[in-house]
Formats: C-alpha cells, sequence, structure tokens
C-alpha cells in the first residue's frame, strides 16, 4: 500500500502517547485530525462542498451581515456533528473491533442521526436566509 503524505506524517510520530510540550504540537495534531476527517469521510466532502457553493451564493446574492452568521452557525454545526461522529466510529471500532454489538449499533447511528439533525437545520436555514434573495434575484433579472 503507498502511503500518503498526510499518512506518512502521522506514522512519523505514531508512536507518541505523551503529552504534547507546545502549543505548535497540539495545533499540528490538531490539524492532522481535521484533516483526517476530510480524507476518510466521504460525507465530509460533501459538506465541505455545499459550504463552498453555500459561501459563494451568499457573496454573489450580497447578503447581509446576520444572515452570514446563521449561515456560519449552520456550516459549523454540520461540521462539529461530522466530526463527532467519527470520534463516535472510532471509539467504537476501537472498542468492538468487527464484532457485532447492540450498542455499538445504537453510538454510531445516534451519531449518524445528529449529522442529519444538524444537516437538516442547515437545509431549513439557508431556504430561510436565500429565498427572499432568490425572489428579488428573480424579479430584477
Ligand atoms: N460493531 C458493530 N456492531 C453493530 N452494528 C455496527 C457495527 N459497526 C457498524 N455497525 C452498523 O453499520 C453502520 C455503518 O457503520 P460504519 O462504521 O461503516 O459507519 P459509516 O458508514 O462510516 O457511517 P457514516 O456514513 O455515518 O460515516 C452503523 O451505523 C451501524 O448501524
Amino acid at each position: 500500500m503507498r502511503l500518503g503524505w498526510l499518512d506518512k506524517r502521522l506514522a512519523s510520530y505514531k508512536t507518541q502517547t505523551k503529552k504534547n510540550r507546545h502549543f505548535l504540537q497540539s495545533l499540528g495534531h490538531a490539524l492532522d485530525g481535521a484533516l483526517l476527517v476530510v480524507k476518510n469521510e466521504r460525507n465530509m466532502r460533501f459538506h465541505i462542498l455545499m459550504s463552498v457553493v453555500t459561501i459563494g451564493l451568499g457573496l454573489y446574492l450580497g447578503i447581509g451581515r446576520a444572515d452570514w452568521l446563521w449561515i456560519a452557525v449552520a456550516i459549523t454545526s454540520v461540521i462539529t456533528a461530522e466530526f463527532l461522529n467519527t470520534i463516535v466510529e472510532a471509539l467504537v471500532d476501537l472498542t468492538i473491533g468487527s464484532r457485532y454489538d447492540a450498542m455499538a449499533k445504537t453510538a454510531k447511528d445516534v451519531a449518524a442521526g445528529s449529522t442529519l439533525l444538524a444537516a437538516g437545520f442547515a437545509v431549513v436555514i439557508g431556504i430561510l436566509i436565500f429565498e427572499p434573495y432568490v425572489r428579488y434575484w428573480i424579479q430584477t433579472h
């Protein structure tokens, strides 16, 4: 198996089990965690694509400051839920492995449900924010 640059970077300090010694070391691990979610989770890449499209649409339509705040809350909620979902999956796989377990199923399904809830919330926010702007755009074009 060919290792990517991120896998090589992770392998280079995979034996660290002690506390981070300085801020930059903590920051590096935090960024590695975020990149791992993007690399390994297809849903995360979809969330990022939708976030980019939403931000692009917001810039094009010139939405207001308060609207940007709601968009920021929606995007952050979805991405945070996906991070938590990945944490739950990793912890369940670490403790249960590939054996079937009803509690493992509950944990993974509830974690996935929280992502679905956040995504639904984001869709509702998007409709409420963009509806008047799109209506105005249609009337003036
Ligand atoms: N050890 C297990 N015991 C019981 N059910 C499991 C177990 N592992 C996975 N499952 C079931 O399989 C589903 C998919 O699990 P998996 O770990 O592949 O998540 P995933 O496909 O990465 O999920 P997502 O699409 O939310 O990222 C879980 O939601 C759960 O219902």
